[in-house]
């Protein structure tokens, strides 16, 4: 369970990125963080992790209040929270299998992970992870000979390869296709459910979040203003989240006669989602 209390952001510049926001995170919940561009989405997610300092709040995960802790405590903890990101974050020059291990760096000792000598259990699990992510095959390929989907799922398997209790995601189809996109969004939910993992997952993309996610956490200026299921979103919650916009594609002559504006969004939202 992580359970963030009034955490807030201020950056050096002075810009308030984040505002007293306050959320918990269950076991095993699958939450997608939507929110126009500048909301706090990805300081949100790097405050969890402290790559981003916070100025405020808690965050726990467990018994752990990860805002307060010191530098080697925080190392420590680290392990406990597998990352995804966008741009992947690969090795180039390492081969799939290794950039797989590197998941397993925080575990092994400095000589071992200096060496690149692996334990072989961590050997056995990481080709179990990529054969569950569809890459047993590409195992000893360089990263950089690798597709973007392909590249996200080293990302996936190295990120479970640290056996994460909470997956922070940030953005992880932007540079993918919208098939591949839809593919690395099950296989990511998938994997969650599996492992009753809890996840936090940025996303532009409202209905691939609708499709896929059990919750919907909308941030507007460093805000809180929307927290529920994915249903819920409509015109009028949209609004909200990303300011006023005019959501369906084929209002007016397209709509039938007496529909309500915020039906017809659903609709508009529902079959793109398909
Ligand atoms: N390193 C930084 N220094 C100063 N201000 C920053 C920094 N990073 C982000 N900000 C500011 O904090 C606010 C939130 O930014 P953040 O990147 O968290 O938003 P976001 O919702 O992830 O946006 P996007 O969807 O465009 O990635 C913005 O006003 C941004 O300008």
């Amino acid at each position: 369970m992580l359970e963030i209390s009034d955490l807030t952001k201020t950056y050096a510049t002075g810009d308030t990125a984040l505002s007293d926001v306050t959320l918990a995170v269950p076991q095993g919940q699958i939450m997608g963080l939507i929110g126009p561009s500048g909301a706090g989405k990805s300081t949100l997610i790097r405050c969890i992790n402290r790559l981003v300092e916070p100025t405020s709040g808690r965050i726990r995960l467990g018994d752990v209040d990860l805002a307060i802790i010191g530098h080697r405590e925080l190392r420590r903890q680290r392990r406990r929270i597998g990352m995804i990101f966008q741009e992947y974050s690969l090795v180039e020059r390492l081969t799939v299998m290794e950039n797989v291990l590197s998941g397993r760096l925080g575990y092994v000792p400095f000589w071992r992970s200096f060496t690149r000598r692996f334990p072989p259990e961590d050997i056995q699990r990481a080709y179990q992870l990529l054969d569950r992510v569809g890459l047993i095959e590409q195992a000893d390929k360089r990263a950089d000979a690798l597709s973007g989907g392909q590249r996200q799922r080293v990302g996936i398997a190295r990120a479970l390869a640290q056996q994460p209790e909470l997956l922070l995601v940030d953005e992880p189809t932007a540079s993918l296709d919208p098939r591949t996109s839809r593919q690395i969004m099950r296989l990511i939910t998938e994997i969650c459910t599996e492992q009753h993992l809890p996840a936090i997952i940025n996303i532009h993309d409202v209905p691939l979040a609708q499709q896929f996610m059990q919750r919907i956490v909308g941030l507007h200026g460093g805000r809180v203003v929307f927290d529920d299921v994915p249903a819920k979103l409509n015109e009028s919650t949209l609004t909200t989240i990303y300011g006023e916009e005019d959501w369906n594609p084929n209002r007016e002559e397209d709509a039938p006669a007496g529909a309500g504006s915020a039906q017809a969004a659903d609709a508009s939202i529902e079959a793109a989602a398909r």
